[in-house]
C-alpha cells in the first residue's frame, strides 16, 4: 500500500498586466508579471479517492488571481503576494497554505526627446524581480525577495591569483581579467505574523530591492575583485546591513568566462597579457559560485 507524502497544486504561468492611469498628470505606470499560485492542505482525497469536492479548480485560482490584482495594489510584490496567499487560506477553511510566486517582469518609462514619456516603455534585458510568499495557516508568511538576470560585465578591476595549484592545474593566475555574471541575489526575511503585520512594512520592500540593486552594481563596479567569491560576500554583508528585517542574503552567480585569443601565429600580432583587446566570449562551461550569508551567531550551512 502506498500513501501520498505530499501534495501541492495550482496555476502556473498566469500572466497579468496592470496600468495605472494619473488622471492629473496623463502619466500611467504599468507592472508586468506571471504568477504562480501552488495549494496545500486537506486535498489528500481528490489524490487517493478521486475525490473533486476538495478541489478549489486552478481556474478559479487563475480568475482569483485576476480580480485579486484588480482590487489591490500589485507593488511591491511581497505585499501582492501576501495578500493573495492570504485569501486562499482564509476563504477555504480546508486550505492551509498558499505558495505564491511571482516574477515582475521590467518595464523601463521610455526617455523620448531627454523626457520621460508619459505611456512607453522599453524592456532592458531579461531582468526580474522575484518574489516567493509562503502563507502558512497557524505559522505566518514567509517571504524571500529576489533579483534574477541582471546581467553585468566589468572590463578590468578584477583578478584571480593565488588558488590552489597542483597537477589537476593550467589555469594562469592573472592580475586583470574580465568579470561578467548574471546575477541571481535573493534576500529571506524574518517571518511576518500574518498580512497585517507585512502591510506595516510595506515600504520595506521596495527598499531593501533598491538597495539590494544599488549595493550588486555599486560593489560590482568598485570592487577590485579578488574572487568572484570574495565580492559576493561583500555585496551579502552590505545588503544585511540595509535591511535590517533580512535574515540571510544568498547569491548565485555564474562566471562567464571571456578567453584570451592568442593570436601570435599571424605576422607575431600581439593580443595577450597587456596587449589582450579581442577576447572570445564563453557560453559553457561556466563557473558557478553561490553563498548564503546570515548575521552573526546564525551560521551559514556549509
Ligand atoms: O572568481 C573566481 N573564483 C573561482 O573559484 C574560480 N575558478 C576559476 O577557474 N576561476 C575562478 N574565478
Amino acid at each position: 500500500m502506498s500513501s501520498l507524502a505530499a501534495a501541492r497544486y495550482g496555476k502556473d504561468n498566469v500572466r497579468v498586466y496592470k496600468v495605472h492611469r494619473d488622471e492629473k498628470t496623463g502619466t500611467q505606470t504599468v507592472v508586468e508579471m506571471t504568477v504562480c499560485v501552488l495549494l496545500e492542505g486537506d486535498i489528500e482525497t481528490s489524490y487517493t479517492k478521486a475525490d473533486n469536492s476538495v478541489v478549489v479548480a486552478t481556474d478559479s485560482i487563475k480568475n482569483t488571481i485576476y480580480i485579486t490584482a484588480k482590487q489591490h495594489p500589485v507593488t511591491p510584490p511581497e505585499l501582492f503576494g501576501s495578500i493573495l496567499g492570504t485569501h486562499f487560506v482564509e476563504k477555504y477553511s480546508h486550505i492551509h497554505a498558499a505558495h505564491v510566486n511571482i516574477v515582475t517582469h521590467r518595464w523601463e518609462r521610455m526617455e523620448v526627446d531627454g523626457k520621460p514619456h508619459a505611456h512607453s516603455f522599453v524592456k532592458p534585458g531579461a531582468e526580474t524581480r522575484d518574489v516567493q510568499v509562503d502563507v502558512i495557516e497557524g505559522k505566518g508568511i514567509d517571504i524571500n525577495s529576489s533579483i534574477k538576470g541582471l546581467t553585468v560585465l566589468k572590463s578590468t578591476g578584477s583578478q584571480f591569483w593565488g588558488f590552489l595549484r597542483d597537477e589537476y592545474t593550467t589555469l594562469k593566475e592573472t592580475w586583470d581579467r574580465i568579470l561578467s555574471t548574471d546575477v541571481a541575489a535573493n534576500w529571506q526575511w524574518r517571518r511576518f505574523t500574518g498580512l497585517p503585520e507585512v502591510q506595516a512594512h510595506f515600504e520595506k520592500f521596495n527598499a531593501a530591492y533598491d538597495a539590494a540593486r544599488a549595493i550588486t552594481l555599486k560593489t560590482f563596479a568598485e570592487d577590485n575583485s579578488a574572487s568572484v567569491q570574495a565580492t559576493m560576500y561583500k555585496m551579502a554583508d552590505l545588503i544585511l546591513a540595509a535591511a535590517p528585517l533580512v535574515q540571510t542574503v544568498e547569491y548565485a552567480l555564474p562566471n562567464n568566462h571571456y578567453f584570451e585569443v592568442d593570436l601570435s601565429w599571424h605576422k607575431g600580432l600581439k593580443n595577450t597579457g597587456k596587449d589582450a583587446e579581442v577576447y572570445a566570449p564563453q557560453s559553457n562551461p561556466n563557473g558557478l559560485i553561490k553563498c548564503t550569508v546570515g548575521r552573526a551567531g546564525q551560521k551559514a550551512k556549509l
